[in-house]
């Protein structure tokens, strides 16, 4: 018996209408992707984009439109895609991403990049090991056992994320955290990537905007749509640009928050979080029929 259809969205009956691009470069992505959707690459960030931001990171499932929404255009474009900071199969996890006939052709691109997963497979690609990950796992535990009450760390395998959102001062510990970190990782030879309250230790070599134009230049994609919240995102908004350099129209939509305000001036669209990106997708589902 094979798992059932994703259901259709709990709390958006109807889809809301496209929101417009403020930026004319923005416009003219959304407008190609109309256009040749059959040629459009989408790729969501999951956390903050799918998925509301909450305190326990192991709960972090994705929005309950976001699923529906997402079947929902699958089908209607070219390539639909996760790219995340995430492992792989834990994306997959929070997303409940598999074993559904409609996402049947989405690849998972985690670890910024350096992990992959395709639906159409199951398979996974993971690199092997970082040997620095291992000496800054001892060393973090000791650092976050030091820093108080409420600082966590995630163990990714290869990387270790410092979350400080249940802190009593979350700002306040993550600024005290944040030269420690970068001297760790520099003499390790891992890069260090702040987030929203989270300092995360990983190995170097790739990014998201790598990933994306990775991605974009093996799918042949004519469009691309790129979704996020938080600064690992940058580097692919950055790629959305360059992508318009070379002849390839893109659209920017920014996951909005007050904990990263500053992304809605380097996007094209901003709507209200996971939910607005949930509602933006199913309004993309909705124009293209
Ligand atoms: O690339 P992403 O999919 O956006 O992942 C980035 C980091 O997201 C997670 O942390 C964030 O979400 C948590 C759950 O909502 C939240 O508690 C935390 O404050 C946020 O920073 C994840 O835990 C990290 O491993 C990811 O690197």
């Amino acid at each position: 018996m094979g798992t059932p259809p994703v259901p259709s969205s709990p709390s958006s009956p109807s889809s809301p209408s496209l929101p417009e691009p403020v930026t004319e470069a923005g416009r003219d992505g959304l407008a190609a992707l109309l256009a040749r959707p059959e040629r459009a690459l989408v790729a969501l960030d999951f956390d903050g984009t799918l998925a509301p931001i909450v305190d326990d990171p192991t709960r972090a499932f994705a929005h309950p439109d976001a699923l529906p929404a997402l079947a929902r255009l699958a089908p209607r474009v070219g390539v639909l895609a996760i790219i995340t900071g995430r492992p792989a199969e834990v994306a997959v996890r929070l997303g409940g991403f598999a074993g559904h006939p409609e996402l049947a052709g989405l690849t998972v691109l985690g670890a910024y990049g350096a992990e992959r997963w395709d639906a159409a497979t199951g398979s996974l690609h993971r690199p092997p090991p970082h040997p620095g990950v291992a000496a800054a796992r001892t060393e973090l535990a000791a650092l976050v056992e030091r820093s108080g009450p409420g600082v966590l760390l995630e163990d990714k395998g290869n990387a270790l994320a410092v979350h400080t959102r249940t802190a009593p001062d979350p700002a306040g510990v993550f600024a005290a955290l944040r030269e420690p970190l970068a001297e760790l990782a520099a003499r390790l030879e891992l890069a260090l990537e702040p987030g929203r309250f989270v300092l995360e230790v990983r190995p170097p070599g790739t990014d998201k905007g790598a990933a994306l134009t990775a991605l974009a230049r093996e799918t042949d994609a004519s469009a691309v749509l790129y979704g996020g919240d938080d600064l690992g995102d940058l580097a692919a908004f950055d790629a959305v640009a360059q992508l318009r350099e070379s002849g390839v129209p893109g659209l920017r939509v920014c996951s909005g928050s007050t904990e990263v305000a500053e992304l809605a001036a380097v996007t094209d669209v901003t709507v209200d979080g996971p939910a607005g990106v949930a509602g933006l997708l199913s309004a993309l589902a909705a124009a293209l029929g």
